[in-house]
């Protein structure tokens, strides 16, 4: 595996052995990254008979729980989860997250509010950053309603600078299309910014469904390093 991918699965099992425990709801996010934490758990139930269940955050998340064995749940059935462990497209010094890259960020956004704690695990290259723009150059992911996505691109950049575009698929023509159903913009920001105004503002925009932003939300960051190691990130005191 290259180094990236090594340091994926040290953050990954970092974050599973230290925060799942027996007869928990774990919630299960999206991305390359979980794939090694959802791998961790399937070893930790085969190894220590743990009883858990597990609520996905996208179509990824729910087939990676099935191809493991695990137990499936959902939060009609399990509203209160115990843990919820997430990769991040890239983590600010605050813990302040941009999700997204991968499209399924309102599910997630679900699952990591209705959790206890919520663990983002991620690897060293691109993505820790003291200021959320530093390293991740895609911008913030927003999901919209597919009819309004001209007027909150213009909305978004009439209020906030930069530049938003409708993100595009790749192996299919026209724009990506996410697991509700909606369209994807890419909001590409001109420096600092009150990431917890911009927030909620861009939120109350008729037709937007959610943001990648991820503010005041995990309570703790495992960054997979170059050197085999690990590091943890907490929130500064405030
Ligand atoms: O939409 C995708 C999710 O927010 C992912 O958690 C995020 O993109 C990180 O993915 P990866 O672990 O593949 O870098």
């Amino acid at each position: 595996a290259t180094m990236a991918e090594e340091a994926k699965k040290l953050a990954a099992y970092a974050a599973v052995d230290n925060h799942v425990q027996n007869n928990q709801a774990v919630g299960v996010g999206s991305g390359s990254t979980i794939v090694y934490a959802v791998d961790r758990l399937a070893a930790r139930v085969r190894q220590e008979k743990l009883n858990i269940v597990c609520v996905p955050t996208s179509f990824q998340a729910r087939q990676l729980i099935l191809q493991h064995s695990l137990a499936l749940s959902d939060l009609d059935r399990h509203p209160q989860l115990d843990v919820a462990i997430d990769g991040a497209d890239e983590v600010d010094a605050d813990l302040t997250l941009i999700k997204g890259g991968g499209g399924c960020l309102t599910h997630e956004k679900i699952v990591a509010s209705c959790a206890k704690h919520f663990i983002v695990i991620a690897d060293y290259s691109r993505k820790d950053s003291k200021v959320l723009g530093q390293q991740w150059k895609k911008g913030v992911p927003i999901e919209v309603i597919p009819m309004a996505y001209v007027p909150v691109c213009r909305t978004i950049v009439r209020r906030f600078g930069g530049e938003a575009h409708l993100r595009m698929a790749v192996s299919k023509a026209g724009p990506v299309v996410t697991d509700n159903s909606n369209f994807l913009l890419d909001w590409k920001f001109d420096g600092a910014q009150n990431w917890r105004e911009v927030n909620a503002a861009i939120k109350m925009i008729p037709g937007v469904v959610d943001t990648g932003l991820f503010v005041d939300m995990a309570e703790r960051a495992y960054f997979g390093m170059e050197d085999g190691s690990v590091q943890v990130r907490d929130p500064a005191v405030a």
